[in-house]
């Protein structure tokens, strides 16, 4: 382990007085790790049953494990499948807090790789609108992946400043998250590499961004609505102070309590200036007081009379570009493909007003009414394949989404099969089957297309995600 930065320890040593030697001696203990398993493809009970790994629950999260330290769930074909997302611990409280109703509008503002939103997905049971924006386009495309293997079909994926979003979607969110970039010093034990990046500067700078972020997400937020803030550091100026000086340009919000006392400690009052007493109602995941990073939450409520509009909803107002002649030919293209090949496939992807096309690009969109012109929009929704000379080529995103059910052709596989791990690493398996696109399954759970010809599967798993 590195050395902790002299400035932080100091800092840390006032804070937390007799408690010190104590935090500091958890910075010896080994990272948390755990996996949250993803409801939209597999329920708690069966998980536990399948699991080729001994697991742990986690107290404040019901689809959160701890994994033993020599376990590689990443390495498993039901990562691979999207059967769960690597989470630590801690890091699966903000989503939670936030307290996601089926069918709401979402907004996840700081998103990649994409955690925090793949928990979201999961509590809106695929009704709503998720829309899960990162503002570096690296981490947007990482986070667009991360949608597409856990098979999420109601997310768009943008890659937009929060202002920008602010401008088009005002009022517009039931909820929204604010991950927020930070100094990362609860992740000095996970990630040595957050302590040679961190300064007292940098922690300025962070608050500086975090001020911003906020003011755009108080922005999009309906009256009534509910925001939760969240962080990975323990200074104050990111948690304590963020939250009170957001609550002194915004006295439209208030602080709510959040739950597992017995676990979160309460932020403190005396921690921002001037000192706010409701700062009791926001959290502290401290690492030597639980079994997890460290972190800090608020969740904050909208007034429901806040003087502004009603909530809006931004229309198109005609079909965009998008409506162009190659429409028609796209959508017959996968109507013929769904016959042939998803004839178990559920009615909503076959609704008329559902379809984007972007390019040869076939999407089926959760909002058609959304006006999305203009912003870099990653992921439109459920992308369905590539339409190519009124055919399509269906997407590794639909093998996803889909359950084995619906497919007319399967190569079923068992997770120990050595087959499967040929087909993972993008080999062509000679196989007898009906010729035709075939869903390639482990134990059941889609994993992604092989097209069968003549006594051979031809592999479709995407190139970047092959194994080596
Ligand atoms: C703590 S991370 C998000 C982790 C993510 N929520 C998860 O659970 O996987 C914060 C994110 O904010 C992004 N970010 C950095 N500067 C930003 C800014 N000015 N506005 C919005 N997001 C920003 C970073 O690129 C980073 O991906």
């Amino acid at each position: 382990m590195r050395s902790l930065p002299t400035a932080f320890v100091e800092r840390m040593k006032t804070l937390l007085k007799d408690e010190y030697a104590a935090f500091a001696a958890g910075f010896d203990r080994p990272p948390s790790q755990g996996l949250r398993i993803n409801p939209l493809k597999i329920d708690r009970e069966r998980f536990v049953q399948l699991s080729p790994f001994a697991l742990e629950p986690v107290p404040w999260c019901p689809e959160g494990f701890r994994y033993a330290e020599g376990e590689r769930p990443g390495k498993h074909p039901y990562h691979a499948a999207g059967l769960y997302y690597l989470q630590e611990p801690s890091a699966m409280s903000p989503a939670e807090a936030l307290q996601v109703q089926p069918g709401e509008t979402v907004l996840d503002l700081c998103a990649a790789p994409g955690g925090k939103t793949t928990q979201l997905a999961a509590a809106l049971r695929g009704q709503g609108l998720l829309i899960a924006n990162e503002i570096h386009p690296v981490r947007a495309k990482a986070l667009s992946e991360n949608v597409e293997r856990l098979g999420i079909a109601n997310a768009i994926v943008t890659n937009e400043t929060p202002e920008r979003l602010a401008e088009r979607f005002p009022r517009f969110f039931d909820r929204i998250l604010v991950d927020a970039p930070c100094s990362g010093e609860g992740m000095f034990r996970k990630l040595p590499e957050a302590i040679d990046d961190w300064s007292p500067e940098k922690v300025a700078e962070c608050h500086r961004i975090q001020q911003e972020i906020l003011d755009a997400a108080a922005a999009m937020l309906k009256p009534g609505g509910t925001l939760v803030y969240s962080t990975c550091t323990f200074a104050p100026l990111e948690n304590e102070q963020s939250i009170a000086s957001f609550l002194a340009r915004h006295p439209e919000f208030a602080l709510t309590p959040l739950p597992h006392p017995e676990w979160f400690a309460p932020g403190v009052p005396e921690w921002a200036e001037p000192p706010l007493p409701e700062l009791t109602h926001s959290a502290r995941l401290w690492p030597h007081r639980l079994d997890g990073e460290g972190h800090y939450l608020a969740k904050l409520c909208k007034q429901a009379d806040d003087e502004g509009n009603a909530p809006s909803r931004r229309r198109r107002e005609k079909r965009g570009k998008t409506a162009a002649a190659g429409r028609k030919e796209a959508i017959g293209a996968w109507r013929t493909f769904a016959a042939q090949s998803l004839p178990g496939i559920a009615e909503q992807f076959i609704d008329d007003a559902a379809f984007l096309l972007f390019g040869d690009q076939l999407y089926v969109t959760p909002a058609p009414d959304l006006d999305l012109d203009g912003l870099k929009v990653v992921r439109a929704g459920l992308h369905l394949g590539t339409v190519k000379k009124n055919r399509l080529e269906p997407a590794h995103a639909l093998a996803l989404a889909v359950p084995q059910a619906a497919a007319a052709r399967t190569a079923a596989f068992a997770a120990d099969d050595p087959e499967l791990v040929r087909y993972l690493k993008g080999e062509a398996l000679a196989r007898d089957g009906e010729n035709g696109w075939t869903l390639v399954t482990v134990d059941g759970f889609p994993l992604g297309w092989g097209k069968q010809a003549d006594g051979q599967l031809k592999n479709h798993y995407p190139k970047g995600l092959r194994w080596l």
